[in-house]
């Protein structure tokens, strides 16, 4: 089962389509595969994963480590919908501070492949939507920060998120001097 990788304007970030295939028991889909991100140029170990459930109309982000700690992701949403967002914070990048947006979902069998260097982040479209996390790099609580989700010009659609007060807490993409 190879994956089809679709380059993204933010260079280095793609889209993937997860294989799937169903059959009379229900449905099998495979959300890593090495050899398709190799060929791609894409160069990932995996370091840790871990996954969230969140009510409608949460945001979480949108979150990035500091250099050294810094890493690439791949996300999926195995369970309901999220709208998945990535903003370039690379120093020098064509498209710094650009965002891209798209829909992952429990339907569509979308992943994104996220670069070092970007920031992460994403609002559940569905009650109990699953966000999963393949990461290059462990958590590290003192690299581990953000800029403010309504700082990067990005429509999110709803007027009175769930966010946390970490979430809340982060300094505007304007005020941001790339670590990257
Ligand atoms: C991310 C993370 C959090 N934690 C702890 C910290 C805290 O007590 C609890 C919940 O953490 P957070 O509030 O940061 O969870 P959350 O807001 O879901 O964090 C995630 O957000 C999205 C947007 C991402 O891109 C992820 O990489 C990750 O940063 O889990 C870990 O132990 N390991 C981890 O890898």
């Amino acid at each position: 089962m190879q994956m089809q990788l679709l380059p993204l304007p933010l260079e280095g970030a793609y889209l993937i389509t997860l294989p799937s295939s169903q059959d009379v028991r229900g449905t099998f889909v495979k959300t890593f595969h090495d050899t398709s991100l190799a060929a791609a140029g894409i160069s990932f170990t995996l370091r840790e994963s871990y996954f969230s459930f969140s009510h409608k109309d949460v945001i979480r982000g949108m979150h990035f480590q500091l250099p050294p700690h810094h890493h690439s992701k791949v996300v999926f949403c195995p369970r309901g919908a999220i709208l998945d967002v990535i903003v370039d914070l690379r120093a020098g990048s064509a498209t710094y501070g650009q965002y891209y947006a798209h829909e992952l979902s429990e339907d569509n069998h979308m992943a994104y492949f996220i670069p070092e260097g970007f920031a992460h982040g994403f609002k559940a479209l569905t009650d109990g939507a699953m966000t999963y996390y393949l990461v290059s790099t462990e958590y590290s609580r003192d690299h581990d920060t953000g800029i403010r989700y309504d700082s990067i010009g990005f429509d999110w659609g709803v007027k009175e998120p769930i966010i946390s007060a970490r979430d809340l807490s982060f300094g505007t993409l304007a005020d941001l001097k790339s670590p990257f």
